[in-house]
Order: structure tokens, then sequence, then C-alpha cells
């Protein structure tokens, strides 16, 4: 199979290395000096350094190439790339079956990931999500890691499933979209709150109260939304939740650690180099949640802490002063 993969930041370039071998791929950068730089150093040292790009993984300059005769193409850009990603390869190349590994909700619209793409090509393309527990660096070291492709298209996920399948990159299937993207967006709302409760050296059992109950809200709003509550008991859900706000190489986590220092956001997004879904996503999922009439006041507190100028001690006065509820 041809796999083109569009963006190298950390997550394409470890996903192209997880399917290259038995598949031909091609890893597409933005950048033209980016892509000269990977050529020249066989690494890609700006967002995933130490790990050697071997000589057989395409690299070419134009998207127009990378599109050409791939029979999937994988777009692993930050959220806010993917409509413009998706509408340039259908440009170039019709009809391709279409796979997208980005997490989070649209700037503005709030849209979920296949919400995009539908509106881009059409509620019936063939397509989904890859999503779940799945830090960059470990699955490009090779070490082993399960996630989910998600689709509505039960032919889709047959023929797709057996292909991205690897030995250590163990692919599960669902067909329930929108649970497996709302546990992907919001476990880095969640992830924020974490590191700044760990930074704040609340504690083991805050932690496991912030991830259970921020499980449950997910799951509150992915059902409002038509979710089904077991996929976020899943790999999509709970294991994300799980590695995302206990593990240090989380860049929400770290957005969130770095809060807690009192760094501002902006210096913090300049350190960080990488993006931090989480940041733009909790308003969106504030938004959203309103809209449905759902409870969420973890995403809230991190809205409020992000973006409204609450200090990290006043949000936790705020969750710790709700009244009691059953679970
Ligand atoms: N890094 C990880 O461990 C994982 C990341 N993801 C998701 O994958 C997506 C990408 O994340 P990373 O690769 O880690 O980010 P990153 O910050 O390491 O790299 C982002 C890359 O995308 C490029 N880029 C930015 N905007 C673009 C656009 N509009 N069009 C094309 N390219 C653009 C940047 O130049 C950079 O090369 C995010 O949605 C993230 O949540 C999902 C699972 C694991
Ligand atoms: O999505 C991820 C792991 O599954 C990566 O999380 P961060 O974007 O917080 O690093």
């Amino acid at each position: 199979m041809r796999i083109a993969v569009l963006g190298a930041g950390a997550w394409g370039t470890a996903l192209a290395l997880a399917f290259h071998g038995p598949h031909q791929v091609a890893l597409w950068a933005r950048n033209p000096e980016h892509v000269a730089a990977m050529r020249r150093e066989r690494e890609n040292r700006r967002y995933l350094p130490g790990i050697a790009l071997p000589e057989d993984l395409g690299l070419p300059d134009s998207l127009a190439e990378v599109a050409a005769g791939a029979d999937l193409h994988l777009v692993a850009t930050p959220l806010s790339g993917l409509r413009a990603a998706v509408r340039e390869l259908q440009r170039l190349q019709p009809g391709t079956p279409l796979v997208w590994a980005c997490k989070g909700l649209e700037a503005g619209s709030g849209r979920l990931p296949h919400e995009i793409v539908a509106e881009e090509l059409g509620a019936d393309a063939p397509c989904g999500v890859l999503t779940g527990p799945s830090f960059a660096a470990e699955v490009a070291r090779g070490q082993p890691t399960a996630i989910t492709l998600a689709s509505h298209d039960a032919g889709f996920i047959e023929r797709w499933l057996p292909i991205l399948h690897r030995p250590l990159l163990r692919v599960y299937a669902n067909n329930d979209l929108v649970g497996a993207e709302i546990g992907g967006a919001i476990k880095n709302v969640m992830a924020i709150a974490a590191g700044v409760s760990d930074g704040m050296g609340f504690g083991l059992n805050a932690r496991a109260a912030l991830i259970t109950r921020g499980l449950a809200e997910i799951a509150r709003l992915a059902v409002a939304l038509g979710g089904r509550p077991e996929t976020l008991m899943g790999l999509a859900g709970m294991g994300d939740l799980i590695l995302t706000c206990t593990g240090d190489l989380s860049r929400n986590r770290r957005v969130g650690l770095a809060l807690a220092q009192g760094k501002t956001l902006d210096d913090i997004l300049r350190e960080l180099g990488h993006v931090a879904e989480g940041v733009s996503t909790t308003r969106e999922v504030v938004a959203l949640a309103a809209r449905h009439g759902v409870e969420m006041p973890l995403c809230e507190a991190v809205d409020a802490l992000l973006h409204h100028g609450l200090s990290a001690t006043d949000a936790v006065d705020r969750l710790l002063a709700r009244d009691p509820k059953h679970e």
C-alpha cells in the first residue's frame, strides 16, 4: 500500500515510521526548509529528535507529489490544519480513502474532526479517525501501543484495520466516531487540569479524583452528542485520559504544570514548541456543553484559568466549593 502522511510534527513522523516497512510511506511537511533538513539529516530534529528516518521513507517537496497515487491519505497536522488539508487532498486526488489523527474541536465552530471532514467531502466519504493513548516518541521507538480506528463505515474498517494494524501498534475497531473523538479532544483539557493539580502539589488522591470525575464529564457530553458510554471506557476515552493526565510526555499536561509555576500561557506555548490542542479546545468544549445543557465544571475551571484570567488557586477553590453530589 502507498500511504501519504500529511504533517511532519511528532505524530505524523511517528505514524510514518510505524507504517513504513510493509507499506510505502511518504511524509509531507508544509515548510520546505523543514523537508530539506529532514532529507539532509534523515531525522526530524525539530519535532521528533533522536529517531532515524529510514532512507526509503519518502520526503517529497510538494503535497501534489505526496498525494498522487496514494492508496490512503493520513492527515496528522494539528486540528487547525485539517480542513485545508482535506480540501486540498480532495482537489489533488478525489475519492482517496482518508484517515486523520488530529484531536480537538475546531476553533470558532466547535466542530469535531469527522464533522469537518463530512462538510468537506460529504457524509459518505470512505474515512475514519485514528485516536487513543499513543505518545509519538514511544510509537517511534517501537514501544507497544494500542489505538482505535473509528469510522461510521463498516466497509472502511474491514478494509483498513488489517492494513494499519501492526505487531507493536495494535489497532482496535470502533464505529462510534462521536465517542472516540470527544474522548480524544477533552482528555487534553483534563491533562491541563491534572498538570495544574500536580504542579500545585495536591497529590495522588486529587489526581485520581480529577481523572475519574473528568471521565464522567467527558462521557456526559459524548452521550448528549450521540456517543456511546462504553467508548469512553476504552482506549479513546479512559485509555488516553489516563496516559495524558499522568505521563510527562504530554504537552497538555506540561502546560498545566507550567501554569502552576505561575508562567504565562504565551510564554508556556512559546517554550513548548509543539501544539497543545487542549488550549483552544477548552473554549469550544465549554461552548458546546452550554449549547447541550451539559454540566462540565472541570472544563469550565480550565477555561476560566486559560482564557479569563482566573488564578490556579481560585480555580481550585471554585471546584472544591461545589455542593456535594451523587456520583
Ligand atoms: N504527539 C503525540 O504524541 C500525538 C499527537 N496527536 C495529535 O496529532 C496532531 C498533531 O500533533 P503533533 O504532531 O504532536 O504536533 P507538533 O506540534 O509536534 O507538530 C505539528 C506539525 O504540523 C505542522 N503544521 C501546523 N499547522 C499546520 C497546517 N495548518 N497545515 C500543515 N501542517 C501544519 C507544524 O509545522 C508541525 O510540523 C494534534 O492534533 C495532536 O493532538 C495524537 C496522538 C499522539
Ligand atoms: O494525544 C496524545 C497521546 O495520546 C498526546 O498528548 P499531548 O498532545 O498532550 O502530548
